[in-house]
């Protein structure tokens, strides 16, 4: 078994307003595994504080997965055999509890070298009955004055997309009143989500929902993370993004949400993320699969989570344009509202080691 760790960095080409800040660039991580029998996979970690670790916690996480994996070459009952054998480390992986990202990059590689020996696309591996083409994907609306935000959503609704998610909650309430209002007048055909991330008081978020709640398909995180108990009083559609970072997807459920935001980099991989997909469909739950704007071979792999969603709703997805460069070619492009499932084996991505420098 081979394991390689190579650092990236992608500035934004558009970066992205937010009640939390500005994500201003994404610095990474790729993992590459070769398993014995030639067969590889490839994985991404692309951690963001707030969702994940720390990058140089990641770094260092993963610099202890090649080094177990490679040492074991010659010892024993090991994870790298495990791996050649087709089994999952799974000392390895329980390592990578606390390091989401890390783990995603671990978990990633691990279900893209085993879809690739099955000969299957990934989001078939996934257990997805029905071969998909494309998966519907809303377009990502950053915080700006109402004006900027109207002239945005428009462009993004010509492109094709009928669906936008507009940020709110980095300035006052009421200007994220007339900034939604002046939205929704202006594209009623287009369904519209807010995402608050964890901006608002309970008084605020309700106050919200009041004003614009039925013009939405909901609102994502409008509280703290760890308030389950006022996320759960509020009157009107919520999904819950930054909560099941912090408290994972059981205990959220007490928050009752509408729908929930699985972003398979803070959950610890797209297997992860996939078998959350179905938890929240059994528990009458929406589940949408977004990235925390990753390089290719995550968002891809974020892409195959969505196609595994029997009907999934649009997704949080169209973030390669936000991004100045990435890792490699876009196997999953956006266009008219939807992005591509790729078809070849596994993720799709494995030459993208071979493309970055
Ligand atoms: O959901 C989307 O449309 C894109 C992803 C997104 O908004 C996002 C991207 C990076 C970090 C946080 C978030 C978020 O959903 O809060
Ligand atoms: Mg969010």
């Amino acid at each position: 078994m081979r394991a390689d760790i190579r650092p990236f960095s992608l500035p934004l080409a558009d970066p992205l307003e937010t009640a939390r800040g500005t994500v201003e660039r994404r610095d990474g991580l790729l993992l590459r595994l070769e398993a014995d029998d030639g067969s590889v996979g490839v994985g991404e970690a692309t951690p963001l504080p707030g969702w994940t670790e720390h990058y140089d916690e990641c770094e260092s996480a993963l610099a202890e997965v090649s080094e177990v994996l490679r040492a074991s070459n010659t010892s024993g009952e090991t994870a790298s055999e495990e791996i050649d054998a087709g089994a999952d480390p799974d000392d390895l992986l329980a390592d990578l509890d606390s390091t989401p990202a890390a783990r995603h990059a671990l978990d990633l590689a691990l279900a893209d070298l085993r879809a690739s020996r099955q000969r299957v696309p990934l989001y078939r591996y996934f257990g997805a009955e029905n071969p998909a083409k494309s998966v519907p994907v809303n377009a990502t609306v950053g915080d700006a004055p109402a004006e900027a935000t109207v002239a945005e959503a428009e462009r993004a609704a010509a492109a094709g997309f009928d669906c936008l998610k507009v940020k709110v909650g980095a300035r006052q309430l009421s200007a994220d009143v007339e900034r939604i209002e002046a939205v929704a007048d202006a594209l009623p055909e287009v369904e519209l989500r807010a995402d608050a991330n964890a901006a608002w008081t309970r008084e605020q978020a309700q106050q919200f929902l009041d004003a614009v709640g039925d013009r939405l398909a909901y609102v994502e995180q409008p509280l703290p993370a760890t308030d389950l108990a006022g996320l759960a009083s509020l009157a009107g559609p919520v999904a819950l993004d930054e909560t099941l970072a912090e408290v994972g997807f059981e205990d959220a459920l007490d928050a009752n949400p509408d729908a929930v935001i699985l972003k398979p980099m803070a959950l610890g991989g797209p297997r992860e993320a996939s078998a959350l997909a179905s938890r929240a469909r059994e528990e009458g739950i929406e589940p949408v699969v977004t990235t925390t704007i990753d390089g290719a071979v995550a968002r891809t792999a974020a892409v195959h989570v969505a196609a595994a969603i029997p009907d999934v709703t649009a997704c949080g997805l169209a973030t390669r344009k936000l991004l100045e460069s990435d890792l490699g070619p876009d196997i999953a492009p956006v266009a008219d509202g939807r992005a591509v499932v790729p078809q070849g084996e596994g993720n799709g991505t494995a030459d993208t080691w071979g493309h970055h420098d």
